[in-house]
């Protein structure tokens, strides 16, 4: 069976695990939800850390079953805390090679240098005092040792919680470009929406120990009757493609299922695939096509759902063209005056759309 098939049952005394789920074989599948709902603790599930009961097959290999129980340091998969914990009389490339000169030559799939390449180490390996780099680079370091024991599962816990802004925006990039170049699938644990939003393929929701979603990204993030429709920044993945650049007034033209979005000039050749997200508080809804509005991103759509937000706001669930999916958030005035209800021709006006650059598998 190619991807992974869990099912846990673990109960604690004042918590229960009794989470099922499928992921696909490649990319990263977040797993998401608020604090203490159990995301660690699916993961340590997942390397085999807790003894739950149920099953666990990750691309035709059992790890668990009713007579099985592959143990934590059999199981070929890499882990990635939320502070690293390098080897600090060690150099970073020694760090970097640990797992690396203990994998059997028959089983290593990457090398040193491909690692290094990618989580852009090249300056740092010669440096003979890890506990001196910084947060993100100590991260980078870590991710890029469980890497080198070729895993055929990437477990990385909250790998972002621990670096401030500034290092998470400076390692973001390198996560992106992992995406790219990764074979093997990777649980990614956060209960930050934007970082899943950027990163993930596929989300897998967890509640109070139970899985209440689990299926593609810009599926899921579009659905009403989930908790994420409720936040703030509540809103849409779109997958498109670089069209055109328009230097002459710095923009480029992103082409999507069902219309076009004008966003920031890229440096990206035409062709390539972009990720962008559009929170549902940055779009709004005109029954007309708007005539002499400075918001040159208008997209026709049909409107397929609506829900109450609050006290005073509604969710209004989008068809851009035959499978792009849209969210708006208007109030419930606007609502009434404008008229809207499902099935009904209308006008989104994207206010600002956040790129995510790179391309998408
Ligand atoms: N070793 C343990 N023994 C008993 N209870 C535990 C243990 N580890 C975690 N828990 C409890 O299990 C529940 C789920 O914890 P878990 O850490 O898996 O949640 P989480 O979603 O990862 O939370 P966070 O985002 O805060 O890290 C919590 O109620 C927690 O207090």
């Amino acid at each position: 069976m190619n991807g992974i098939r869990a099912r846990f049952v673990l109960h604690r005394d004042d918590f229960k695990l009794e989470s099922e789920f499928t992921a696909p074989a490649l990319g990263i599948t977040a797993l998401f939800g608020p604090s203490g709902s159990g995301k660690t603790t699916l993961l340590r599930c997942i390397a085999g850390l807790e003894r739950a009961q149920g099953s666990l097959n990750v691309n035709g290999e059992t790890w668990q079953d009713e007579q099985t129980f592959v143990p934590v340091h059999k199981r070929p998969l890499g882990y990635v805390f939320q502070e690293a914990s390098l080897f600090p009389h060690l150099s970073v490339r020694a760090n970097l090679e640990y797992g690396y000169r203990r994998t059997p030559a028959s089983e290593q799939r990457v090398k040193p240098e491909q690692v290094i390449d990618w989580l852009g180490l090249a300056h740092l390996v010669e440096r003979r005092d890890p506990a001196q780099l910084s947060g993100g680079e100590r991260q980078r370091v870590a991710i890029g040792r469980a890497l080198l024991t070729s895993p055929r599962l990437l477990l990385m816990d909250e790998p972002l919680s621990a670096l401030d802004s500034a290092s998470k925006q400076e390692i973001l990039p390198y996560l992106e470009h992992l995406h790219r170049e990764l074979e093997i699938p990777v649980f990614y644990v956060s209960h930050a929406l934007d970082e899943v939003a950027r990163l993930a393929d596929h989300l897998v929701l967890l509640q109070q120990g139970r899985v209440i979603a689990s299926g593609a990204l810009h599926e899921t993030l579009a659905r009403l009757d989930l908790p994420t429709a409720h936040f703030d920044d509540a809103g849409v993945v779109i997958e498109a493609e670089v069209a055109a650049h328009e230097e002459r007034y710095h923009l480029t033209r992103v082409d999507m299922v069902g219309g076009q979005l004008w966003v920031g000039l890229l440096d990206q050749p035409i062709g390539s695939s972009v990720r962008a997200r559009v929170l549902a508080r940055d779009v709004s809804l005109a029954t007309q096509m708007p005539q002499g509005s400075s918001i040159s991103n208008i997209l026709q759509s049909t409107i397929l759902e609506l829900s109450d937000e609050g006290a005073d706001k509604v969710n209004v669930l989008l068809a851009v063209g035959d499978s792009q999916r849209l969210l708006s958030r208007i109030t419930r005035r606007s609502r009434d005056l404008l008229g809207l209800e499902v099935g009904r021709v209308v006008y989104a006006q994207v206010k600002s759309v956040a790129l995510m650059q790179g391309e998408k598998r």
